[in-house]
């Protein structure tokens, strides 16, 4: 029987730990936080349930052009409710995966985890966890995973204090909402963050380093969400970056480098994340890392030491919890033998919940038109979709990348307000090399907003006639 330990019990950590399980695998995960991860506990799983309190709001405000009315000046928000609804959904998935994991025979145990420096010509490596009494146990595996994930990335002259200067894992203690909320870092972090807070009526600045919002994502979709923003009062200030934060009482007030100051009542900080390594003992245990911290692994989730792999966003190969789960399983699948794809990352679908949606899989619009990938594309507006019109959607557009010669899907944008699972057909195809003929010849629904793929389909295979 394998011998098994992983380090984290995050998706990357959890989903090996069930994959391995399978196998029939002797398996002990070691985490310090929480089963679930800071996934389950403080970054995902919470701010898209707070997203979806919000989105209750969104309805109502748009509830008058559908003429429904409502009296949205009266409509009370219960935040301490709103974050006791977020905390107890993630304890309570937490605590479903921590059964799953008991139930599947997996050894669980609460503490930090630290490699000992690896022994040549032994096969087993050792990892060391300290538990909260401060005791020490040691754990050997044939096979070790680490799956540590990341923290919030903290500025040094901008610390955060529980009360007004904040990382989006201090949010939910908040007893009110903030008056002005200066939001600094304009990912996509920062844009869920900008638009929930938006929607509970919190007056809003976003300072972005970069000249728009999102500045990784589709440009098109980018500056919808911008015109959005603009429209429910947001206040944007670009290419500002941020130097220091410092409070005074009630207030708050952001330096930035180019000499101006924003002033508000809190400040959320989401200038991205900083890797989990710097204590686990790497560099006496050889293993390689890259710039930022980030363990060094290939595409089937190998570090630079035999039987040591890694998974998640301590890789930073692509910081989402779907790709974290899918490192975690292809490290197991090859530690035991199993036959494995490498990950291929031109197949990842991710969405971004703000309101619209964003959403996207595959090659980008801005690859292409770099010259990286030859592609047809087309962008067809929802304002032509009789489903959109009919729910009074103003906005968003499906987008969708082929092949010159072939027709084969190899990306998509949708920019709606379900736009998360409207990715769906897009990433199917591009998985599944379909082509713009087999999803022009599928029916969709009509009236419905899915219509609009087939539609930009049916667009792109005249194209191909043309060919
Ligand atoms: C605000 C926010 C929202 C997000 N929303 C989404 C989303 O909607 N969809 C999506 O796909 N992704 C989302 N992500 C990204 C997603 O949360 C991460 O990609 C995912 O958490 C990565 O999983 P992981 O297993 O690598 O790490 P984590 O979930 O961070 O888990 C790692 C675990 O390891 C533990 N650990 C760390 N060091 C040690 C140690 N030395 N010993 C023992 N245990 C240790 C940690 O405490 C933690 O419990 C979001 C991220 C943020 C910041
Ligand atoms: N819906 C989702 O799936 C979801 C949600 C949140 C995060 N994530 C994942 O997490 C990843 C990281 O996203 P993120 O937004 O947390 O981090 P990020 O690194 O993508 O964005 C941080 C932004 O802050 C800016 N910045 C850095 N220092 C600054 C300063 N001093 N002043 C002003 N701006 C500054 C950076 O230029 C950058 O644009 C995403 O790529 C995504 O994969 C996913």
């Amino acid at each position: 029987m394998t011998n098994i330990v992983i380090i984290g019990g995050g998706p990357a950590g959890y989903e090996a730990a069930l994959a391995a399980a399978a196998y029939g695998a002797d398996i002990t995960v070691i985490d310090s936080d929480g089963i679930g991860g800071a996934c389950v506990l403080w970054d995902c799983v919470p701010s898209k349930t707070f997203i979806a309190s919000t989105g209750i709001r969104t309805e109502i405000r748009r509830a008058a052009d559908l003429g429904i009315s409502l009296e949205t000046d009266h409509t009370t928000v219960a935040l301490s409710q709103i974050h006791q609804r977020v905390r107890d959904l993630a304890f309570a998935q937490s605590a479903d995966i921590r059964s799953r994991l008991i139930s599947e025979g997996v050894r669980l145990v609460s503490g930090t985890a630290k490699l000992e420096p690896t022994q040549t010509g032994v096969r087993s490596h050792k990892v060391i966890a300290t538990l909260a009494d401060g005791t020490t146990e040691t754990y050997a595996g044939e096979v070790i995973l680490i799956a540590t994930g990341a923290s919030p990335r903290i500025l040094p002259d901008a610390q955060p204090d529980d009360e007004r200067i904040l990382t989006w894992r201090q949010l939910y203690d908040l007893e009110e909402l903030p008056e002005h909320l200066i939001v600094i870092g304009s990912g996509v972090t920062g844009a869920e963050f900008v638009h929930a807070y938006t929607e509970l009526g919190v007056k809003v600045t976003l300072v972005s380093s970069r000249d728009r919002v999102l500045p990784h994502e589709d440009e098109d979709a980018a500056l919808v969400l911008e015109d959005v923003l603009a429209e429910r009062g947001v206040t944007l200030i670009k290419h500002g970056r941020a130097d220091k934060v410092v409070r005074d009482g009630d207030s708050v007030t952001v330096y930035l480098a180019d000499g101006q100051q924003v002033v508000g009542s809190h400040v959320l900080m989401t200038v991205g994340s900083v890797p989990n390594t710097q204590t686990l003992g790497l560099e006496e245990a050889g293993i390689e890392t890259a710039r930022g911290g980030y363990i060094t692994v290939d595409r089937v989730s190998r570090t630079s030491v035999p039987g040591v792999y890694a998974a998640g966003d301590c890789t930073g190969l692509f910081p989402l919890a779907s790709v974290a789960a899918m490192q975690g399983r292809i490290a197991m699948y090859h530690a035991l033998g199993e036959g494995v794809s490498p990950i291929k990352l031109k197949t990842v679908a991710s969405a971004i919940f703000t309101r619209p949606e964003i959403a996207s899989v595959g090659v980008s619009q801005k690859a292409i038109d770099a010259g990286e990938y030859p592609a047809r594309t087309v962008m067809l507006p929802l304002a032509t979709n009789a489903r959109a019109k009919m729910s009074g959607l103003r906005r968003g557009f499906v987008k969708i990348f082929c092949r010159p010669a072939t027709g084969v899907v190899i990306g998509g944008v949708a920019v709606a307000p379900n736009a998360s699972e409207l990715i769906l057909p897009i990433a199917l195809a591009v998985q599944n090399k379909l082509t713009v003929s087999d999803l022009a010849q599928t029916f969709s629904v009509y009236p419905s907003l899915s219509g609009s793929i087939t539609e930009a389909a049916r667009q792109l295979v005249r194209h191909d006639d043309l060919d």
